[in-house]
């Protein structure tokens, strides 16, 4: 599902180039949970963001889905996202001028899927998150807490093969996370999707297959709980 091999990633150029990821490698499989993990500035979003194609690495090789994302242009890499990737991202979430439920139906409209469906398949999605009476509000209205929990109904919205998630119950209180666990864990095993998961949070972390911990821009260890 997901290979990645001598990922490297520097910022800036000349004298003033930092080197934030060394060599790291990851093979995520269907019906996988992989969540990384380490202390903050370690790395864990820059190397999650080349994973998932929304960042390039400065070297390195990976491939997503089938295919190796060097090899894709943007149009080609935004229609594999609009149908094949979820995405909950550590912030900035929810587009300011659409609603929550259009917010939610958004993957589902740029895959092709009309209107009305999109949004009534938008509203079951929210209502696996206990946000229903949310869906007219607009992200301006609601708590970070419940913006969050549509940001993970949106990214489940088109049964993605693989989701992205970067602190997804960050914040959010002890039922909600694992309302968002149970979501994600219901996705992977029963749909053999697969999903990535950036988090400070040990319970979401203990309930994945492979933890992958992070120090100064390096994997350090990695371990199987399947
Ligand atoms: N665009 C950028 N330009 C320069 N440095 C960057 C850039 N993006 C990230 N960094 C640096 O890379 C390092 C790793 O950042 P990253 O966000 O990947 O860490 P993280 O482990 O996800 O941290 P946190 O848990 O706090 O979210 C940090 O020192 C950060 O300042």
């Amino acid at each position: 599902m997901l290979r990645a091999e001598g990922v490297s990633r520097e910022f800036g150029s000349g004298d003033a180039v930092t080197r934030v990821l060394h060599d790291c490698g990851v093979e995520v499989f269907a019906g996988q949970t992989v969540a990384i993990v380490g202390k903050s500035g370690s790395g864990k979003s820059t190397f999650a963001n080349c994973l998932s194609g929304l960042d390039k690495p400065t070297t390195g090789r990976i491939t997503l889905l089938g295919h190796d994302l060097a090899t894709l242009d943007e149009k080609r890499m935004a229609r594999l996202r609009a149908e094949h990737i979820g995405f909950v991202l550590q912030k900035d979430n929810l587009v300011p001028t659409l609603n929550i439920e259009e917010n939610v139906a958004a993957p589902l409209i740029m895959s092709g899927v009309k209107l009305s469906a999109a949004l009534k398949r938008a509203r079951e999605a929210l209502d696996q998150v206990s946000l229903s009476h949310r869906a007219r509000s607009w992200p301006g209205q609601v708590s970070g807490g419940e913006a969050q929990r549509a940001a993970v109904a949106r990214a489940c919205v088109n049964e993605p093969s693989i989701v992205f998630a970067d602190e997804p119950t960050g914040a959010l209180d002890e039922e909600n996370g694992l309302v968002v666990q149970k979501l994600f864990r219901a996705m992977v095993k029963e749909r053999g999707a697969a999903s990535v998961i950036v988090t400070h949070d040990l319970d979401l972390a203990q309930g994945a297959d492979v933890v992958v911990r992070m120090a100064k821009g390096t994997l350090v260890a990695s371990g199987w709980f399947g």
